[in-house]
């Protein structure tokens, strides 16, 4: 049976727990990241990212975000270093964001909201698959990238451009020649914990790597984010918005920083 779950009032976050008993599990994401209660680590490694556009492969509304896919069938696009031993390779990357300025992140620094987020997805290759590690404690690798409002992101436009093709749920085209390692910032610090994944089956599963400096995203291109709908052709319009599960309880967790 598939558990339809969602962000409204009926089958948001706060009903996640009813299908998804990890919902209140010991190591759930997203967190408020406090960076002053952050432990600097002089043993976290830089993070090394490798990405080829060549992998880039297509572009999906799955009725949650939208997200890029890439061939992962070789170590062609991967992250090693930082906080993880081994190679995790990119597996898709997507958005979560707010009908808002004011909101829209899933992370948060001291509770400040952020318009929208970046997750950059990678599985870990000691695995056979995606499939295989999204279930193992050290199974996947999220980097997270915040966005805040500013001068329009020039590296953002050839996503945004796509979103009319893939305006409904299920709807999907081809995405080549693209690489992601652009939408980084220019510094790579960041926080680290153990986490899992912010939306259903919420798996325990997750080394989250979240950056520390922000990229700029301009509000008409956040009203490109929101053009694009929840539903699929011929139901009732719902726009793709405040697709964000808040922050859960640390539980105990140690946040830790790559930076001074
Ligand atoms: N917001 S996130 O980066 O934590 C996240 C959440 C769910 C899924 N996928 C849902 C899923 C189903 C079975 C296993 O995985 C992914 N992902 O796949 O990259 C990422
Ligand atoms: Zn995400």
């Amino acid at each position: 049976m598939s558990h339809a779950w969602g962000y409204g009032p009926d089958d948001g976050p706060n009903t996640w727990a009813e299908s998804f008993p990890l919902a209140n599990g010991p190591r759930q994401s997203p967190i408020n990241i406090v960076p002053k209660e952050a432990q600097f680590d002089p043993s976290l490694k830089p993070l090394k990212i490798r990405y080829d556009p060549r992998d880039a492969k297509g572009i999906l509304n799955n009725g949650h975000s939208f997200q890029v896919d890439f061939v992962d069938d070789t170590d062609s696009s991967t992250l090693t270093g930082g906080p993880i031993s081994g190679t995790y390779r990119l597996k898709q990357f997507h958005f979560h964001w707010g009908a808002s300025d004011d909101k829209g992140s899933e992370h948060t620094i001291n509770g400040i909201k952020f318009p929208c987020e970046l997750h950059l997805v990678h599985w870990n290759t000691k695995y056979a698959s995606f499939g295989e590690a999204a279930d193992k404690p050290d199974g996947l690798a999220v980097v997270g990238v915040f966005l805040k409002i500013g001068a329009a992101n020039p590296k953002l436009q050839k996503v945004l451009d796509a979103l009319d093709a893939i305006k409904t749920k299920g709807k999907q085209n081809t995405f080549s020649n693209f690489d992601p390692k652009t939408l980084l910032p220019g510094s790579l610090d960041y926080w680290t914990y153990d986490g899992s994944l912010t939306t259903p089956p919420l798996l325990e599963s997750v080394t989250w790597i979240v950056l520390k400096e922000q990229i700029s995203v301009s509000p008409a291109q956040m009203v490109k984010f929101r053009s694009l709908l929840f539903t699929g052709d011929g139901e009732p319009v719902c726009n793709m918005v405040d697709n964000y599960r808040p922050p859960q309880l640390l539980k105990g967790r140690q946040v830790r920083a790559s930076f001074k």
